[in-house]
């Protein structure tokens, strides 16, 4: 492991790969060490052959390309070759004109009161009829469950539910493996791993060929798309006669605005379920664990927890500051999507002075920035929820202070950012409360030590997280 306190050098011909290849198993931590240790937070990464990407930790340089230069840094082609065949042309894989017409098409749906009535009643369901109980049922037979596992299931069928009206159960392990399901966990997995081949050109010669890894992933989407439209062609029929009714879910929302065209509706579902499938479940996961660390977080976040608990749903999803604030203090340490890339469309300088050639990537990366000593001080790697909370001079009530979104960019931030960002706090924040209410999550493996931070397309805890569930007396 390198963790020296000068960003590695490079050696000519094969640049960082040396050192790139012997911690291909900890990226993310290498990338934010070389990030950490420049003294401008912008690193330049040498690839074989003279390829270079930047990767950047310095806000004025991230609002530069997620705002001011937004038209610049794109989805550069080898972000988009790579997960094509799963995205095909869904909002997160496209861009200028394309990227618009979706964002604006659910940006819409997004802001309307009756998704998030329907968004909540589909979390509440998921929560008492399937979490709840199998929390019970473990703090009763004192088992040790994988509570990544759990969230994420819990995830997958939200999102489904939410994004095309279908309930894949798959946090219910006694139905038989749900086939969807484990088809888009394969497919976004062999997706992400196209990402960590040397060349894009290995993974595009096997697919070729259709071996290994790319035979299952084209099986795997094959499956995915067929079942996509197997369910728009149901919605359709059942939305032929009749005009929409509100409680409804993305997919039977955009047919009724007149989108039907079955591939364009199939692709944007499959970005949707993406995008919510595995980043609230990680963010939960760390946030447990961080809980469990910081008993005094975990009474505060009980007591207001409890002291919600009697008003209506959403004035107490929208009132618990402190869990609020514990949930971005959580991600800033362990974010969802630690590392994000764009392309530079044309020749550019960034506001530090550094040239970026065309066609080059650049990345920020949230996970670094939320270990910098100048942006959060000394005592960086606290956790504490107060840094996100500030006294209403008038009322004297305590009340949530965002940080700047180019100095926290978990959502990412500008025109693109994350379009889930408010469905996502209200699903995590119901989730919270309906767990640390009634339960105490207590980490097997508590070791004192740190559980391993590993990501994909989104970070993981790795080897799961087990835990044993205590009832709250
Ligand atoms: C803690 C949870 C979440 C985090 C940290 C998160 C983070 C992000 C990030 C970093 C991006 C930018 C990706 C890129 O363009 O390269 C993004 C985009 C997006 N997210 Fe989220 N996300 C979360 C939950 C959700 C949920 C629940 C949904 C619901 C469907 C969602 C929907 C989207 C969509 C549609 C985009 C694409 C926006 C666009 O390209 O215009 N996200 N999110």
């Amino acid at each position: 492991n390198t963790n020296t306190k000068t960003p590695p050098k490079p050696y000519p011909l094969i640049g960082h790969y040396l050192s790139i290849y012997t911690n291909r198993h900890r990226l993310v931590q290498w990338t934010s060490d070389a990030v950490l240790n420049s003294p401008t937070s912008t690193f330049l990464i040498h690839r074989p052959f003279g390829e270079t990407r930047l990767i950047t930790g310095n806000p004025t340089v991230v609002q530069h390309i997620l705002k001011t230069k937004f038209i610049n840094y794109q989805k550069g082609d080898i972000f988009r070759a790579t997960l094509f065949d799963l995205l095909g042309h869904g909002i997160f894989n496209v861009n200028g004109n394309e990227w618009k017409f979706q964002r604006q098409l659910s940006s819409h749906e997004f802001n309307t009161k009756s998704l998030r009535h329907f968004v909540e009643n589909v979390v509440d369901n998921e929560l008492n009829e399937r979490l709840i109980p199998i929390l019970t049922t473990a703090a009763i037979n004192n088992t040790i469950i994988d509570l990544q596992d759990i969230l994420q299931r819990f995830a997958f069928d939200n999102i489904c539910k939410i994004a095309f009206g279908y309930d894949p159960s798959y946090l219910t392990p006694s139905l038989p493996q749900e086939k969807f399901a484990s088809a888009f966990e394969d497919a976004v997995k062999i997706s992400g791993e196209r990402f960590r081949t040397i060349t894009p050109l290995v993974w595009k010669i096997k697919r070729v060929l259709n071996m290994g890894s790319e035979k299952r992933l084209k099986e795997a989407v094959l499956e995915i798309r067929q079942f996509a439209t197997k369910v728009l062609k149901e919605k359709k029929k059942e939305l032929e006669n009749k005009s929409l009714i509100q409680s409804v879910d993305l997919l039977s929302r955009f047919i009724s605005s007149g989108h039907s065209d079955e591939k364009f509706v199939t692709d944007m579902v499959i970005s949707f379920i993406l995008a919510g499938r595995d980043t609230t479940s990680a963010a939960l996961t760390w946030f447990f664990w961080l809980v469990f660390k910081n008993p005094k977080v975990e009474s505060l976040i009980v007591e207001e927890v409890d002291e919600k608990s009697d008003s209506a749903i959403y004035d107490e999803v929208k009132e618990m500051v402190y869990t609020h604030a514990s949930l971005c203090e959580s991600m800033r340490l362990y974010p969802p999507v630690p590392v994000d890339s764009k392309t530079a469309s044309e020749d550019d300088v960034l506001p530090d002075g550094t040239f970026v050639k065309k066609g080059m990537m650049i990345s920020y990366h949230p996970y670094a920035m939320g270990r910098m000593e100048n942006l959060w001080g000394r005592d960086w790697m606290e956790f504490r929820p107060e840094w996100w909370l500030e006294e209403d001079e008038t009322t004297g009530t305590i009340r949530f202070a965002a940080k700047d979104a180019y100095t926290y960019p978990v959502f990412q931030a500008g025109p693109r950012i994350c379009l889930g960002k408010d469905m996502a706090f209200l699903q995590m924040k119901r989730v919270v409360a309906g767990v640390l209410r009634q339960f105490k999550v207590v980490p097997v493996a508590d070791d004192g030590g740190e559980p391993v931070f590993v990501a994909a397309l989104t970070s993981k805890m790795q080897g799961g997280f087990p835990v044993k569930i205590k009832e709250r007396k």
